[in-house]
């Protein structure tokens, strides 16, 4: 990625360091780096800058750099190693470097020499450009300054030819090294396969059949446009002598011939132009419904801690925003691609043929703008993801405040939030100013680089004509040619752009399909009707990443069949116990047990079809309350599910609705209050009825009267089924037929029934006495 020109001036917020990458870390965990740099300190925009760099990479989650500390901190996922992060941070800063010793004034630059501290991969870049742009400006140089040294590489056109066509190559195949290393894919395996063959995927014929249509079109628009010079000419001559030759005398029937094979050269490019549009479109389509319905399919068969780690937005952003890219690129820019390379491949020889003294001149520009075209657009991009990065912060912003439009009313807080947007609606202005100033100049020059050629084409070859060295016969059909290979090679540079994008687009969706999947086939059979439902958690240690163990050496004997509750302090490990059973985790020591098998040993969809777990947030989709419950058991009938709703203590508030079952509950329950939705949640849990159910705060939303109607109705539901019951709330364990209190760490601090934890004058004791509305005893 190229560097901006001119990155956002850096007014000094606080004392400014000296122009060096120093970089001291602070801290590296695995999934978390902080470092201090001092290039950063005093420098906001520099800031900024590694922060989009850095953003840019994939893997990377989240960017913190400070210009007043000048510390940064790093958060990236599983898929980069604590030893990748650091290299692409220490990439970030440097080109960060080189952005400010391109912008600092000479005098203020440090003793070092640039070349020192400038990277290696844009020192070379710049080095290969070199020789290409060298050649480019002779060719250039030598069209506008003519003379005698313009005779003398006349008299050598197929020389001149031949520098011009290296020196093209030389600049798309630097540009293209260019892209391909910058983008290039974390993952060695799918790196060593091109991107757009990981694109098109199984696709081949359809995308041979949109080529081959592409490449028609663009014939048919070359033989046009080399027809009508022609027919102008054979109007001013009264005639074509060649025409005459090949047996077509008289100027009405020349006409007549020219005419009618313009309009079927007309009609050809209309016709398969509308063909390859209808098939890079189809293609484009079949190739993104194909990613996005495996890249969902992959990601939802995630395990849930892999998931975790994940920002919901961020891939919600993969799957729509970035196969959409891939899909974009598809239908617009490999047409694009086509249409050059066929213009060019036509119009090379048909110059070489026809007239291979002025075949030179008409390609001079194509070096210049095909250097240009891919010039302009490498720093476009810096630019680009600065806006991009802006967009969505803001947009990010935007979604947040939406949802959180009660807390922002009951904190009063909206001219606060009124503020933080505007400002980052300027920022992402800014950065759009900065992007639409570097897209405006490359249309201009490149028409500038078009008609040099029409203009020198014309010269050269109307001397030519004047001298009777080249006929006009061979003349008419090339005089507009350059012009549209000019036109077709301005694009290369979007082309490029798009190509980058997508391939930063493709790296991002295949680090999801990355993700390691949960095993859905394996381990042993666990039919419901045989699961007893005796749970232990023997000697468990866990720790979430980064994070102290939320469980250390914890034990729990679980008995089938009974009621066990589990309360104790906050952040105590109570849910943690619910996702080790579920496997939504796996325990770092010890084993968690079902009837004596190992959790890990069963197979996963009868483990979890086993257990119906309820938390204190459920979810719910936006359908109808009838919806809602039968989620997982389809086939239930009418009769089951008013039953289960009924049990859950649902039925009332339900029957009391205006269209009762069918009431729909809106965007995640939002029409529907937080004691109704862990009713409905309830009763789906209850309607599927699973040998084990754990209730995790399942009705802490509930008043006392109605949770005291759900307990009864569900003491009779629980009779011969294992029953957890997680709460704070002690009346809900309090008929439970064995209570497990947990202090911080998992620590199993008492066990025993509710009477027996009462009388014994500790912490459980203590907590009854408090909710009681009792002083706690000493
Ligand atoms: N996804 C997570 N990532 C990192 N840490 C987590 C995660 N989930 C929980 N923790 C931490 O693990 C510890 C145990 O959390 P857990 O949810 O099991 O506690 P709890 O006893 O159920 O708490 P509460 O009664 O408040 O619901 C807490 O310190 C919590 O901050």
């Amino acid at each position: 990625m190229a560097l901006p020109e001119s990155p956002p001036v850096d007014r000094p917020t606080t004392r400014r360091a000296p122009l060096r990458a120093r970089m001291r870390p602070r801290s590296i965990v695995p999934g978390r780096q902080r470092w201090e740099i001092d290039l950063l300190r005093g420098r906001p925009a520099a800031a900024r800058l590694t922060e989009t760099t850095l953003l840019e990479a994939p893997g990377i989650e989240e960017v913190h750099a400070s210009p007043v500390t000048g510390r940064v901190l790093l958060r990236h996922d599983r898929t980069v190693s604590p030893r990748a992060a650091t290299r692409l941070l220490r990439q970030a800063v440097s080109r960060t470097l080189a952005a400010l010793l391109t912008t600092t004034p000479r005098k203020d630059r440090p003793e070092t020499p640039p070349s020192a501290a400038v990277p290696r991969q844009d020192a070379e870049s710049t080095g290969r450009r070199l020789p290409s742009i060298l050649l480019a400006g002779g060719a250039v140089a030598a069209a506008v300054v003519g003379g005698p040294f313009l005779l003398t590489l006349l008299s050598r056109p197929l020389l001149m030819l031949g520098v011009t066509t290296a020196a093209t190559a030389g600049v798309v195949r630097g540009a293209w090294r260019r892209s391909n290393r910058a983008k290039q894919s974390s993952d060695e395996a799918t790196a060593r396969r091109h991107p757009l063959r990981r694109i098109i995927g199984p696709h081949k014929r359809k995308f041979a059949l949109a080529a081959v249509l592409s490449g028609l079109s663009q014939l048919g628009e070359m033989a046009l446009f080399a027809l009508s010079p022609s027919i102008v000419l054979l109007v001013a001559k009264g005639g074509s002598s060649t025409l005459a030759r090949y047996g077509v005398a008289g100027v009405g029937s020349q006409l007549g011939l020219l005419v009618g094979a313009a309009g079927t050269a007309c009609l050809a490019m209309a016709a398969f132009g509308y063909g390859a549009t209808v098939a890079w479109r189809q293609l484009a389509q079949t190739i993104e419904d194909d990613w996005r319905t495996r890249t969902y399919e992959h990601v939802q068969r995630v395990a849930p801690a892999d998931l975790e780690n994940e920002r919901i937005s961020r891939v919600n952003t993969v799957l729509s925003e970035d196969i959409s890219q891939i899909s974009t690129f598809v239908a617009s820019n490999m047409n694009d691609v086509v249409q050059m390379v066929t213009s060019l491949g036509l119009l090379i020889p048909a110059f070489l043929l026809l007239a291979p003294q002025i075949a030179w001149v008409a390609f001079a520009p194509v070096p210049l703008v095909a250097w240009l075209s891919f010039r302009f657009h490498e720093r476009a991009v810096a630019s680009h993801a600065a806006s991009d990065e802006r967009r969505s912060r803001l947009n990010g912003r935007i979604t947040e405040n939406l949802h959180a439009h009660t807390t922002i009313k009951s904190a009063v807080t909206e001219q606060h939030e009124i503020v933080r947007i505007t400002e980052l609606n300027r920022e992402c202005s800014e950065a759009n100013r900065v992007s639409d100033r570097s897209a405006a100049v490359p249309p201009q020059i490149l028409r500038l680089a078009g008609g040099s050629a029409l203009v020198g084409t014309v010269l050269l070859g109307g001397t030519a004509v004047l001298r009777g060295t080249l006929s006009t016969a061979a003349f008419g059909p090339l005089i507009e040619m350059p012009g549209i290979a000019m036109l077709k090679l301005s694009r290369l540079g979007s082309t490029t752009d798009q190509y980058q994008r997508t391939v930063t687009a493709l790296d991002r969706v295949e680090r999801l399909h990355r993700l390691p999947l949960e095993p859905v086939s394996g381990g042993r059979p666990l039919p419901g009707r045989q699961v007893k439902g005796e749970i232990e958690l023997r000697n468990v240690t866990f720790a979430y990443p980064g994070r102290p163990p939320a469980l250390s050496d914890t034990s729990l004997a679980i008995p089938p069949g009974r009621t066990t509750g589990i309360v104790g302090t906050s952040g105590a490990g109570k849910t943690t116990v619910a996702k080790l059973l579920m496997r939504f985790h796996h325990p770092d020591q010890g084993r968690v047990l079902l009837d004596g098998a190992d959790v890990r040993t069963l197979a996963l969809p009868d483990l979890r079809r086993a257990i119906g777990y309820v938390t204190q947030e459920p979810f719910l989709f936006d359908a109808t309350i009838a919806e809602n419950i039968r989620y997982g058991t389809f086939d239930a009938t009418d009769e089951q599910l008013v039953t289960a709703a009924r049990t859950a203590g649902a039925d009332a508030f339900i029957d009391s609705l205006p269209d009762g079952y069918q009431t729909r509950v809106g965007e995640r329950g939002a029409a529907l209050s937080g004691g109704q939705k862990q009713r409905i949640a309830l009763a789906r849990t209850i309607l599927r009825d699973p040998p084990v159910i754990i209730l995790d705060e399942a009705t802490s939303a509930v008043d006392n009267e109605t949770e005291a109607i759900i307990q009864q109705a569900l003491q009779v539901f629980g009779t011969d089924r294992t029953m957890v019951v997680i709460a704070h709330r002690l009346s809900t364990v309090q008929k439970a037929d064995q209570i497990y209190v947990m202090g911080p760490g998992g620590l199993v601090a008492e066990q025993g029934t509710h009477e027996e934890l009462v009388n014994r004058g500790g912490t459980y004791t203590t907590l009854w006495q408090l909710q009681a509305g009792r002083p706690a005893l000493a």
